[in-house]
């Protein structure tokens, strides 16, 4: 991998390594984020390689590779995640909107704002579903006024498909939901704050087929509104939801492309090998 930066925006732009290939061209590809010359190591190891990555906006990024290449730990250098382990070292940059995210100057708690996250695990914060979306837009001083933040709820449950489900049982602990709905209820909380990027780490890996199918279709909907970065195991889901692939091996990105062009013509032995189920 060398130190050219994928930057996608022509097909032309196929012909630098580790840039996609463009194939809808009326799609949106204003730089979300962009990633140079990445490198991540805990203690000795080093776990991220040089990666150079162009994120577009209000697309869905797939981050896809064999258990331990790096993917979640790439995901979570796109908010600083990575800071709460104390062993990480970085160098290389993180830029949104023109500025390194890791500049010193940076405010941490207005990066998560703008870059949310959603786990493999739904975590609702042991409170009622309401106050698990006011909360977060309240401390963020986006909402004060009792009839702002009943607007701010509604509209993030209806945006997380969550609200027919929900809406006459807001006091009730969000908790109490079934899993796919702890689901829906941490991306509303996500959206709550009106993030620019949404970062998933195998949103769906811990539901049933159906609940994970809400998620894919909710993935769908939500890219009109916001960047969507998710890291998945799951190959079909992949292909379904996602408009870029980045195929990650061993702390590498070896291969980043157009969705339909990564599985049905990758440009890489080993990521062809990956996605034809070869090893991983
Ligand atoms: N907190 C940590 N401390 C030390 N090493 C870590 C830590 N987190 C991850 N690693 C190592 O970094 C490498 C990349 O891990 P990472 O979890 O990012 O991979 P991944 O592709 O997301 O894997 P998986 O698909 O299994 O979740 C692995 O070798 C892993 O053991």
């Amino acid at each position: 991998m060398n130190s050219t930066v994928a930057t996608p925006a022509k097909p032309a732009a196929a012909t630098r390594p580790g840039s996609p290939v463009v194939i809808n061209e009326d799609a949106n590809h204003e730089l979300a984020i962009r990633v140079e010359d990445l490198n991540l190591w805990y203690g000795e190891k080093q776990a991220l390689k040089n990666i150079n990555i162009d994120v577009f906006q209000k697309n869905v990024t797939a981050l896809i590779g064999p258990s331990g290449c790096g993917k979640s730990t790439f995901l979570r250098c796109l908010n600083r995640m990575n800071d709460l382990i104390r062993s990480v070292r970085i160098e290389g940059l993180v830029e949104m909107d023109g500025r390194d995210v890791n500049a010193r100057n940076m405010d941490e708690v207005a990066l998560r704002r703008r870059v949310g996250m959603v786990f493999q695990k739904p975590n609702p914060f042991p409170k009622s579903i309401y106050d698990n979306i006011a909360y977060a837009p309240t401390m963020h001083d986006l909402v004060s006024r009792r009839a702002d933040k009943d607007d701010l709820v509604e509209s993030a449950l209806r945006d997380a498909g969550l609200w027919e489900e929900v809406k006459d049982i807001l006091d009730q602990p969000g908790t109490s939901l079934s899993g796919g709905q702890q689901q829906r209820l941490c991306i509303a909380r996500a959206i709550a704050v009106k993030p620019d990027v949404i970062l998933m780490d195998e949103p769906t890996s811990a539901l049933d087929p159906i609940s994970t199918a809400t998620i894919e279709d909710l993935m769908d909907k939500l890219k009109t509104q916001f960047s969507i970065v998710t890291v998945t195991h799951n190959m079909q889901q992949a292909a379904r939801v996602a408009d870029y692939t980045a195929f990650f091996h061993m702390g590498e990105l070896v291969e980043y492309n157009d969705t339909k062009t990564m599985f049905s013509n990758p440009n890489t032995k080993k990521a062809e090998d990956y996605i034809t189920g070869r090893y991983g």
